[in-house]
């Protein structure tokens, strides 16, 4: 496995509680990880700790390609970034990473292709450009026809499939997903999945999700099960 994100030695805790007590992990390219566990067991951190959301106590997240400033390259290409200043870190996070979240990420007020043109504009694009760009993606996560559509006016699906479309438009490396389809009926989430996982695997990043759902990480070719802020075994498909 080519390692495009890893995690050594991860330890984060809040107040008295030990979210996460020294995690290892790695993410290949175009790799999908499900990150499964009990609740409280520590799986929304350890997302958050990887994307550079929340800063570990201890323990490194490594990505690749990220320049290291000191004299010795890192190892495997990959460089530093939970040090990162906050300024390098949120722009690091707009251009290379994509979120999905369980629900209500999408501005209510602008229509469904200002929501995917959004990540664009943020990093600069004319409105007109990103728009453009974002449009692309309504065809293929089966979406056409609702451009103009506010989140109001979407199906809890069709929302999630617009914010999978916001997710990709940056074309980010690794898209990480917290209880995608918590908030779906069973035959909404396995729809959304199934566009999750094909359409990250088509773009070439990798997928993290959190679920507690196994039919829904059984999507993901690798399945981490967190116990307690530990990791207590990885699964691995060969047919994902
Ligand atoms: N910002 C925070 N402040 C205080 N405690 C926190 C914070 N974030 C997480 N925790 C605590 O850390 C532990 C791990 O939380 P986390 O959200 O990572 O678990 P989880 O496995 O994702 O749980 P769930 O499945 O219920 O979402 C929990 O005990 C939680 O209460």
């Amino acid at each position: 496995m080519n390692t495009i994100l890893a995690g050594h030695g991860l330890v984060k805790t809040f107040g008295t509680t030990h979210a996460l007590v020294g995690v290892d992990i790695a993410v290949g390219e175009r790799d999908s990880l499900a990150i499964m566990g009990p609740s409280g067991s520590g799986k929304s951190t350890l997302l958050h700790v990887l994307a550079g959301i929340v800063r570990p106590d201890e323990g490194q997240v490594l990505l690749r390609g990220e320049r290291d400033e000191r004299a010795v390259p890192p190892p495997g290409g990959l460089g530093r970034i939970d040090d990162l200043g906050e300024n390098r870190l949120s722009a690091l996070r707009r251009s290379r990473f994509g979120f999905v979240f369980q629900s209500g990420q999408l501005l209510p007020e602008l229509p469904a292709e200002e929501n995917v043109a959004l990540p664009l504009m943020l990093e600069g694009a004319p409105r007109r450009e990103a728009v453009r760009r974002a449009r692309r993606w309504f065809a293929p996560l089966g979406l056409e026809g609702l451009e103009k559509r506010r989140p109001g006016q979407l199906s809890g699906g069709q929302a999630q499939r617009v914010a999978i479309a916001r997710a990709l438009v940056v074309e980010p490396e690794v898209v990480f997903a917290d209880e995608p389809t918590g908030a779906l009926d069973q035959t909404t989430s396995t729809e959304v999945v199934q566009l999750l996982t094909f359409a990250t695997r088509e773009s070439g990043a990798a997928l993290v999700m959190v679920t507690h759902d196994p039919d829904i990480a059984a999507h993901c070719a690798r399945i981490l099960q967190v116990r307690d802020g530990r990791v207590h075994s990885y699964e691995q498909f060969t047919t994902a």
